[in-house]
């Protein structure tokens, strides 16, 4: 196949790929070709060339119908990540644009991640550091205020048993923890294997939680699941973990419950708006542990992540089933 032939794959939001994923991509230029585009710069005429759209950690980046349509010849949406929210998938669908994530790769990083929150938020370990750096070592270490909270046979309550959930809950086993999780639907099978206690409600698992870990997507029905009603269910001593998405819980109440310690602490890798405005009150509280939406940023993870992206784009591309489709 000649180079005028290979099919074109806008690439957005333009920011440097790491060099072990410009290689999986350049591998499979031999079946097309890779541009870098920014949504708001591309031309009619390139978007007209354009049959793939890869996206790659797409952090506010609204694929909508307006995009869509500003892409005549498009067959195929890639999405670096398995959180699908930012794409319209019923537009896709009605233009016949095939839709593709990357599910199962990104699980134990992202369960990993979410297990360092828990671990750092609970028992300091940031502040911590810079104390153990500082000049007050031994008088602030043992003071009541710096004393954590015992992870160790503790109740953990997960919202979201999906994959990221169960993956969550199995560490959980290895720490002697409580497994409560709420889910739409009872996981009969999974709560034998996790030992997970079902709690048909929220407000159920809420006040008996040390960690309520958020593993859900963000759906219009999850959209703010944890707001100011849910805060003052959770007790006084615990913590809210989030790698779900930040749109999952109503911030200003968040930052308002740990404010007043109606919780103890939070730990997320996602927020709402992401990143924070840099003078947003979150960032000022030392019971906040965050991290930058980073939760399958590993080498390997990353490049296992791309060779889906690029299995999809190549099946989206010869009109065929993704292999890892949405819709
Ligand atoms: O946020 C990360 C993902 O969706 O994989």
């Amino acid at each position: 196949m000649g180079t005028q032939a290979r099919p074109l794959v806008a690439r957005t939001p333009i920011i440097e790929l790491p060099p072990e994923l410009q290689k999986t991509i350049k591998e499979a230029s031999k079946d097309f070709e890779v541009i870098n585009i920014d949504l708001d710069q591309i031309t009619k005429e390139m978007a007209r060339r354009v049959e793939g759209l890869l996206l790659y950690m797409p952090v506010n980046l609204r694929i909508n119908s307006k995009v869509m349509d500003y892409f005549p010849n498009l067959k195929v949406i890639s999405n670096c990540g398995v959180g699908i929210n930012h794409i319209d998938i019923a537009a896709a669908t009605e233009r016949g644009i095939a839709v593709g994530n990357t599910p199962d790769v990104v699980t134990d990083c992202t369960a990993d991640l979410a297990f360092s929150l828990l671990l750092a938020s609970a028992r300091n370990v940031v502040e911590g550091d810079r104390i153990a750096r500082g000049p007050e070592t031994k008088e602030f270490l043992h003071l009541h205020g710096y004393f954590g909270s015992k992870v160790s046979g503790s109740t953990i309550g997960i919202v979201g048993l999906g994959r990221i959930g169960s993956a969550v809950a199995k560490r959980a086993n290895g720490f002697g923890m409580k497994v409560l999780y709420h889910n739409r639907n009872r996981r009969k099978a999974d709560e034998k294997k996790l030992d997970a206690h079902f709690c048909t409600t929220l407000s159920d698992l809420l006040p008996q939680s040390d960690f309520v870990v958020l593993c859900t997507p963000l759906t219009s029905e999850t959209r703010h699941l944890i707001a100011a009603k849910e805060l003052s269910l959770m007790k006084p001593t615990a913590t809210l973990v989030n790698i779900a998405r930040g749109g999952v819980v109503n911030h200003d109440d968040l930052t308002d419950a740990l404010k007043n310690g109606v919780i103890r602490a939070a730990a997320l890798d996602v927020t709402e708006p992401e990143p924070l405005p840099r003078d947003h009150p979150l960032l000022k509280m030392a019971n906040v542990t965050l991290t930058p939406h980073f939760g399958s940023a590993t080498a390997n993870t990353r490049m296992n992540m791309m060779e889906l992206v690029v299995m999809n784009l190549r099946s989206g591309l010869n009109g065929e089933e993704l292999p890892f489709g949405v819709n």
